[in-house]
């Protein structure tokens, strides 16, 4: 039988979530490791288009770009990417039924048009997406990103590792950004510190010739500031501020929320293992539901 494949990965948002969609820079980085597939195949009947739903948006986008919106196909979605919970689960999902699709009708897809058509199906599901979570879907390594300006891949090269705990509770990225924008011009200060927050921790990242450990305490300590900037945008919750806490208490160099919001999951910085156990345990006791690492 026909059919046609399409992959992606997971990402976090090391620093700049939500001041990326204002113009600010942010860092984002792509977790391999935590994968997601779709397959398309011959169906008897034609494609039935669900507007509110993330991956029918994707897979129409692919189809209207092809001309074959009545195309006979079924897609299915294998995934390890808890939806809703900042790890790019929207934007991974879309890559891989665009690719599926392109791929079911052996037709070309480069780089370029892959991420335009994840763009269209990103505005559906949450209207204002600064592309930052497709580009990161997209790379194998750690980007710097500026909304309609582009990217450039960072070097981490830390030897620590990063705690990715789930909080359990669905984010809303669209009712986040929506928080935000409602706050007006008093959001704009918070944004603003976000932005040099970020300028700050590249200058480490890229600048820095300090050792390892000193940037880790560093890179902890924005992260965790970042993490009060967004509190200030209303977007983090009582459990990820408790996530946050407990990191820290168990020797997280700093810990902040990663991607839109409003529930998701908290990423926390450990210089090393025995730190990432103590983390962990701590934050299982507080509930988390999953906990990924990785090393960066
Ligand atoms: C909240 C946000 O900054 C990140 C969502 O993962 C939205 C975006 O960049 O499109």
């Amino acid at each position: 039988m026909k059919k046609g494949i399409g992959k992606s990965h997971s990402k976090i948002i090391l620093i700049g979530e939500h001041s990326v969609v204002y113009g600010y820079p942010a860092i984002a980085i792509p977790l391999k490791k935590i994968e997601i597939e779709c397959l398309v195949e011959e169906a008897k009947t034609s494609f039935f288009y669900n507007k509110t739903d993330t991956l029918s948006v994707a897979v129409f986008t692919a189809l209207k770009h092809l001309k074959k919106e009545n195309a006979k196909i079924k897609y299915k979605i294998t995934s390890q990417i808890p939806p809703k919970r900042g790890m790019g689960s929207s934007a991974a999902v879309s890559i891989a039924a665009i690719q599926a699709v392109f791929d079911y009708f052996e037709e070309n897809l480069d780089d370029e048009l892959l991420e335009k058509l994840v763009h269209t199906a990103e505005i559906v599901a949450h209207n204002t997406p600064s592309g930052l979570d497709a580009k990161t879907c997209l790379s194998d390594k750690a980007i710097k990103f500026i909304k309609n300006k582009g990217f450039s891949y960072i070097d981490l090269n830390l030897d620590a590792y990063l705690v990715i705990a789930d909080t359990g509770i669905y984010g809303n990225t669209g009712e986040a950004i929506q928080n935000v924008k409602s706050l007006g011009s008093k959001a704009d200060i918070f944004l603003k510190k976000l932005g040099e927050l970020t300028d700050e921790m590249v200058k480490i990242l890229t600048e820095n010739n300090e050792s390892k450990e000193k940037k880790v305490d560093k890179i902890g300590k924005i992260m965790t500031k970042a993490n009060t900037e967004l509190g200030n945008l209303h977007i983090t919750i009582e459990k990820t501020d408790l996530f946050v806490k407990t990191a820290i208490e168990k020797g997280a160099s700093g810990a902040k929320i990663s991607g839109g919001g409003l529930g998701g999951c908290v990423i926390a910085l450990a210089k090393n293992l025995d730190i990432v156990e103590k983390i962990k345990e701590g934050l299982i006791k507080c509930g988390a539901e999953n906990i990924w690492v990785e090393k960066i």
